[in-house]
């Protein structure tokens, strides 16, 4: 943390008063009257300047009108990323009333036509999740390339997701009667042994290794506690088990061992990513998608993996999301978010691992642990379980909805609601108006937690950039400003204002349509794509004319403005600042 004493305070220029910065408190000690700019302007000291820090301070506090739009700005208009649908929620609920939470769909054949999709998006779906398990090659590639044409046509912005299938212990999909049913006392032969159709009392295991290391008297639970079954005889590689709690086995419903109340963790030597993972990854980075959430990832190796063989073969940055759904990798938690670009709390496979009483407690932590490394977190399955067949969701599931947000989780997923239900957009409308009323409320009850701060950054000019936007955060809150503008070329400085979950949205200006997308998952921020230029207040002056132009912004109207666009010449100084600006 950079202390007030480290820096060397210099006023300047246009001041008129002063004020003080205390980076300790986020506090800023000037008050600001409507059309007055006031900017805090960090900059390295040069040779001789510098009595401790290296760091100067520039205050400045004046008057200052934006009618003088430079003549450049008609060139930017047409590149002004703003999608369709924040434009028409900002034209009808303002600033405050921006929806914070983003809302993932998992996309299905109840959802896949042109139309579908484009009533997904203007419902407010930011990411669409293509689950590999499903489906084929074909099919995903139609999907992405629909969802492309409705960003390029129709001026949304949604990212596009694939979710490996992963190696996993389940039931072999015979795609005949989709459920079976056990009865109590049942007896049932579990085996490796392929072979076609269905047979009586017969379940086939995906692995032929399944039951290495299981003793007679274990238990064998399907998908978390839909039935039980006791192990009474090995039989070569195969077992034979009586069912000791009556359920549905679903079709791949997933298998967990357990003895003596306690999980059998078994290393199944299964890789993380198989052959078939590698080959949808491939597919994924050649097609061009933001976001690859990596199934059953066990330790942070297999994510630095992958983020390298993303980097050797994709020109563009693709974000890996680490799904957490095992025991295992709550076992090393820490390690496996600080290697990812951003975690998925995959409740439903995380349930077949744990105890369900636990997965509210371990989703607590999973998400607190995102929001100090600053990543992040996406809460997903069965948010609106009961949706997938009924067209309102239950007291309960909206609760559970309620309280991802009141956790500050960035993203909420549908899964089956939205790819095999019925009721797809309808479930989508219930988590954007649940998440917008639990915003509201922990707004207006001031609920923003106050981060444990956890130092992000090393360096002193990072180390800088964090305190500006904690400060930010806190400048924006405290003087009730209407929006935080940040100009980001990858998207860090987003990122950490959003770490600070302040209460208006954050406009994030980028250059780079990677970034763009990156951020949709971000919490708070929408995205824009625009030129950005050396000249920072040019910048400046063409995003807020552009935005006025679209009557988005009015007069009296006052923002925050954030800055670390790194010029690119080796001749201008680094220049990370805060202004508040009074739209004139
Ligand atoms: N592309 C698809 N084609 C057909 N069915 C799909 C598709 N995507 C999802 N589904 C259906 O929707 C249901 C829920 O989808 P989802 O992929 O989220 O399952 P999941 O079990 O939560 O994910 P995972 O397999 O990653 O653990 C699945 O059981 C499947 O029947
Ligand atoms: C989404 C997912 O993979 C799960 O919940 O298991
Ligand atoms: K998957
Ligand atoms: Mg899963």
């Amino acid at each position: 943390m950079v202390a007030l004493g480290d820096l060397a305070v210099k006023f300047g220029g246009m001041i008129k008063r002063e004020g003080a910065f205390d980076f300790k408190n986020g506090v800023f000690g000037v008050p600001i009257k409507r059309n007055e700019v006031c900017a805090l302007n960090l900059r390295k000291l040069r040779a001789g300047e510098s009595r401790i820090g290296g760091v100067q301070a520039v205050m400045q506090v004046g008057v200052e009108s934006d009618a003088g739009v430079s003549p450049d700005s008609k060139s930017l208009e047409g590149a002004l990323g703003f999608d369709v649908v924040t434009e028409v929620e900002l034209r009808e609920k303002g600033f405050l009333g921006l929806r914070k939470t983003k809302l993932v769909c998992t996309i299905g054949p109840a959802c896949c036509s042109l139309d579908d999709l484009e009533k997904l998006a203007m419902g407010g779906m930011n990411v669409a999740r293509l689950n590999m398990c499903h489906n084929t090659r074909e099919w995903h590639q139609d999907l992405i390339r629909k969802i492309k044409k409705l960003n390029e046509e129709k001026g949304f912005c949604v990212s596009l997701m694939i979710d490996t299938e992963g190696s996993q212990i389940h039931v072999v999909d015979h795609g005949s009667p989709s459920t079976v049913k056990a009865g109590e006392g049942s007896v049932w032969f579990f085996t490796n042994e392929k072979f076609e159709g269905s047979r009586p009392f017969t379940i086939q295991a995906n692995y032929e290794g399944f039951a290495e290391g299981i003793h007679v008297g274990d238990e064998i639970v399907f998908d978390g506690g839909m039935a039980t079954f006791k192990v009474v005889e090995k039989v070569g590689n195969d077992l034979r088990c009586q069912c000791t709690d009556p359920g549905l086995l679903l079709p791949r419903a997933k298998l967990s061992f357990w003895r003596d109340g306690k999980l059998v963790e078994k290393n199944y030597q299964l890789p993380t990513l198989s052959p078939k993972d590698w080959s949808d990854i491939d597919f994924g980075i050649s097609e061009g998608v933001d976001f690859i959430a990596m199934s059953f990832v066990n330790d942070a190796d297999a994510v630095t993996h992958l983020k390298n063989h993303i980097s050797t073969k994709s020109s563009k940055s693709i974000q890996v999301l680490a799904k957490i759904e095992s025991l295992e990798a709550l076992h090393k938690l820490h390690e496996i978010v600080a290697a990812s670009d951003g975690i998925m709390i995959a409740r439903g496979d995380l349930g077949v691992e744990i105890p369900l009483e636990q997965i509210p407690t371990v989703q607590e932590e999973i998400t607190y642990v995102c929001r100090q490394l600053n990543k992040p977190v996406l809460v997903a399955s069965q948010l609106l379980e009961s949706m997938v067949e009924y067209p309102t969701p239950t007291r309960a599931e909206v609760a559970d909805v309620s309280e991802v947000v009141r956790q500050y989780a960035d993203a909420l997923m549908l899964s089956g609601e939205s790819a095999i239900g019925p009721f797809g957009q309808k479930a989508l409308s219930v988590l954007r108006m649940t998440s917008s009323r639990m915003e509201l409320w922990s707004r207006e009850e001031n609920r923003q937690d106050v981060l444990l701060q956890h130092n992000l950054e090393a360096s002193l000019p990072d180390r800088i950039a964090e305190q500006i936007c904690n400060s930010a955060a806190a400048m924006a809150n405290n003087l009730g400003l209407e929006a935080i503008f940040v100009y980001t070329r990858h998207g860090q400085m987003a990122s950490v204002i959003s770490r600070n979950r302040p209460n208006p949205p954050i406009f994030a200006f980028t250059n780079d349509s990677s970034t763009r997308m990156a951020l949709n998952l971000r919490w708070g921020v929408t995205p824009l794509l625009v030129d950005l230029s050396d000249d920072m207040e040019g910048n400046i002056t063409r995003s807020v004319h552009l935005l006025k132009t679209k009557g988005l912004i009015k007069n009296g109207d006052t923002v925050l403005v954030v800055s670390d666009v790194i010029p690119t010449s080796t001749t201008q100084t680094v220049f990370q600042s805060i202004q508040v600006k009074t739209i004139v």
